[in-house]
């Protein structure tokens, strides 16, 4: 086992209580099934998050990462250290800038930056991460592309949310997540200690995926949290801050969390791509979305304000809070679509759920 060595006390990590909810919960999408776009669309209005598969990316890939991974973080934890160039790089325990803390250590970089903390990492691992990296922003891409099909946009635009998260152009990160058993004595298997708290990706759009261990949680709309089952086999999708104001609420970002392992079990390693825009691209309602009357249920920004403005906040934060409008008229159901397909308006109203820890 691999112990994560920082001055902060275990017990000043949070307990959260374990939902009871069934996995079954968790929409499963196959991308490469005639009605993969209606799907998409479905779990994302419904929940925010879906399980990938049939996605593409070799396993040899994502199990090479895992492996080199999980030899970065058997190091010491002075050689890790070298790692660190914050807000990116090797962080321990510590999440952001603002006191959130968990059980867990991670590589946080940002994707083509050629940055000073990637620089620092085993030339193995890097390309390990380039590679990945690679083949699941290929994912990401399409799953947007079904998104925007399956939201009704005609196919001539249906490039458009794709495009935000272009290479080059784009913001994009990669997190790698290591959460270690830990030896925090638990009340009858009732509650765990935090890996990562409950919060929204502010992106637009998140892929995870993770070995064998479980852990991560999503938040119904209902205010119940589900266990993710774990499957190295598939990705996840997580629906960002960014696509919930890019499609006017048609689309909620899921709220998330991370219990880590007991004692005795084994560790959780998760890989997460983050999908942002430009940090000048505007962030409001897609033109092609919108129906006639229908008004923006957000003030607008950019994607760069957007940031600028998680990084001060909390991680439970509801940051999309800031940017909210007083509730939009609602569309008349006699309004024109833009395209032929229907296009629903917000099915549900912005998610403001009390936390269950
Ligand atoms: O490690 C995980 O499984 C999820 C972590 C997460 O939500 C994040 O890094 O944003
Ligand atoms: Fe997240």
């Amino acid at each position: 086992m691999v112990a994560i060595t920082v001055p902060i006390s275990v017990d000043t990590i949070p307990l959260v209580k374990c939902a009871n909810a069934a996995a079954a919960a968790v929409p499963s999408v196959d991308l490469s099934a005639p009605g993969a776009a209606a799907a998409v669309a479905d779990a994302c209005r419904g929940v925010g998050f879906f399980r990938a598969t049939n996605h593409g990316v070799p396993a040899a890939l994502a199990e090479a990462l895992e492996e080199r991974a999980a030899a970065f973080f058997a190091l010491p934890h002075k050689d890790k250290l070298e790692a660190s160039a914050r807000p990116l790089g090797y962080g321990s325990k510590s999440i952001g800038c603002n006191g959130d803390v968990g059980w867990l250590e991670y590589i946080l970089l940002s994707v083509g930056s050629g940055s000073v903390a990637a620089a620092s990492l085993p030339p193995l691992l890097r390309a390990a991460l380039e590679e990945y990296t690679d083949a699941v922003r290929e994912v990401g891409a399409r799953v947007l592309e079904l998104m925007a099909d399956g939201l009704g946009v005609a196919e001539e635009h249906r490039g458009v949310l794709r495009r935000m998260v272009a290479p080059d152009e784009a913001d994009e990160l990669v997190r790698v997540n290591h959460y270690p058993p830990c030896p925090c004595p638990l009340a009858a298997g009732q509650r765990g200690v935090t890996g990562f708290g409950e919060h929204t990706d502010p992106q637009i759009i998140s892929v995870l995926r993770s070995n064998r261990t479980g852990g991560l949680q999503i938040m119904l709309p209902d205010g119940r949290w589900v266990p993710v089952a774990p499957d190295p086999d598939s990705l996840f999708v997580n629906v960002g801050d960014s696509l919930q104001v890019l499609t006017n609420g048609r689309f909620q970002s899921v709220k998330h969390r991370v219990v880590a392992p007991a004692e005795g079990q084994q560790s959780r390693l998760s890989v997460i791509y983050f999908g942002g825009p430009a940090p000048a691209q505007r962030i409001a309602p897609l033109p092609e979305l919108m129906r006639e009357g229908e008004r923006s249920l957000y003030r607008e920004f950019t994607w760069a304000e957007y940031k600028k403005a998680a990084y001060k906040s909390r991680l439970g934060d509801h940051r999309l809070g800031p940017f909210e409008l007083p509730a939009a008229k609602e569309p008349n159901s006699s309004d024109q679509h833009s395209s032929s397909n229907a296009v629903q308006p917000p099915a549900r109203a912005p998610p403001h759920v009390a936390p269950v820890y």
